[in-house]
């Protein structure tokens, strides 16, 4: 179903919605209504995000909770001092062939900031994995989920529905909505933002106008789809930075019948409508921005969601790749597909970078050279290529598994060192 937060209705058995009420003394069919709150009761209606779940047995049917662990996937982000240093990763490793490891096990997280005890942040994690989940399902308490897959089709089976994602496609799981991840491919990577502070919302355009960047009617929600099935199954909470495990005797995805505006969805980022400078200038990355999740102060967000998709450039006189800058927010990159414009070399897609607060950055010295000396009569066209940006308000830090991996490039700086002095004063 089409459009981003829409009031959706759909029915997997003819007549299970109720019309015109939520709660009625008898659901149709034999089933139990279910609100899910995604905000405050009190929320102002543009804001409010609930929905009503037609289903088998109520959420609340599962034996008792008991701590669990994945060691790779926790809220630590440490409270000692963060590197300012620039900061890149090859693509995590895929398991090897030592045995299962489904979405839920593949995940490893990167960095973070805030928590989910503060209500603000994110928790930024990628996930390795070559199984599909089995008799297991998942919720995060803590935070929506943004799944940007990289390699292989994602099949998500979630309360509300199935999501099928592929790589340059993404799918937000909203908090509390309980899910299984398949993969139809036998393996798969990608990245997942965590997000502990408000819910993700399409940008404003401004002088933009009514139209562009992600266009609401392009964001897919999933029609009511249901799992009858029962068994010894396990039910993984996220909750309070924390893995939680109860038994489930049957299947969560049990839901007949929804109707409301907190879903889950999915977006792809080929359709994203590029805007940039048609006269001089490479614009703010903002220019980029796909979702955007506000913190408390007005036009600063407590993440913002961009991607750098195919696109044009044309500007005259111009430095056309992304510019040396430093940034008050912080920057963790991923590459999804092909190339990333102000890299010759190293990020590789999988891989991801760090640019925390006020850090310098900006492209390497073969990408400087090139873009210095280019003929700009003539359009560059950037294809093949899809990278993107979690960029938060807070400084961004790395855990302790993500500095001491393996797969760190303790080299990062080296792409600048080879930046040539040439001024001349007399010139
Ligand atoms: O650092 C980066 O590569 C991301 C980025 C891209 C861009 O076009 C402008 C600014 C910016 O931070
Ligand atoms: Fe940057």
């Amino acid at each position: 179903m089409s459009g981003f937060g829409n009031e959706f209705a759909t029915e997997a058995v003819a007549g299970a919605l109720p019309v015109g009420r939520n709660s009625p003394q008898r659901v149709a069919h034999g089933l139990y209504a279910e609100q899910l709150s995604g905000t405050a009761f009190t929320a102002p209606r543009h804001a409010n995000r609930r929905s009503w779940l037609y289903r088998i047995r109520p959420a609340a049917m599962h034996g008792e909770f008991k701590p669990w662990t994945q060691p790779r996937f926790h809220e630590d982000f440490g409270q000692g001092p963060v590197t300012p240093d620039q900061l890149r990763w090859d693509p995590l490793p895929m398991p090897g062939e030592g045995g299962a490891v489904d979405f839920v096990d593949g995940l490893f997280t990167m960095a973070g900031n805030g928590g989910s005890a503060a209500g603000t942040g994110v928790g930024i994690h990628m996930y390795a994995a070559n199984a599909s989940m089995r008799g297991r399902f998942f919720y995060s308490a803590d935070g929506e989920l943004l799944v940007v897959p990289q390699q292989g089709r994602l099949r998500i089976a979630t309360e509300f529905g199935v999501l099928e994602v592929e790589p340059q496609e993404i799918a937000v799981v909203p908090r509390g909505v309980r899910f299984r991840v398949e993969l139809p491919d036998g393996a798969a990577r990608g990245y997942v933002c965590e997000n502990y502070g408000a819910m993700l919302k399409l940008p404003d355009l401004g002088p933009i106008g009514s139209n562009g960047l992600a266009n609401p009617r392009d964001f897919l929600a999933p029609v009511a789809a249901y799992e009858e099935d029962e068994g010894d199954f396990e039910l993984i909470a996220r909750f309070q930075g924390h893995l939680w495990r109860a038994d489930i005797g049957h299947s969560p995805l049990d839901v007949v019948a929804w109707h409301g505006n907190y879903a889950p969805y999915k977006y792809d980022l080929r359709r994203f409508n590029a805007i940039g400078s048609i006269s001089f200038d490479h614009p703010d990355p903002s220019i980029f921005l796909v979702l955007h999740s506000p913190s408390d102060t007005e036009g600063v967000g407590n993440m913002d969601f961009a991607i750098f998709p195919p696109r044009w450039l044309v500007a005259q006189d111009t430095f056309r790749p992304p510019w040396f800058h430093r940034n008050v927010a912080s920057e963790f990159m991923g590459l999804i597909h092909g190339a990333y414009d102000a890299k010759a070399e190293g990020f590789a897609p999988g891989g991801c970078s760090l640019h925390n607060s006020m850090t310098g950055h900006g492209p390497d010295a073969a990408t400087f050279e090139k873009a210095s000396a280019a003929d700009l009569s003539k359009p560059d066209v950037i294809a093949d290529t899809m990278a993107f940006m979690f960029e938060t308000r807070a400084v961004i830090r790395p855990t302790a598994q993500a500095i001491d991996a393996a797969h760190r490039q303790a080299g990062y700086q080296a792409c600048w060192a080879g930046l040539r002095r040439h001024f001349d004063a007399g010139a």
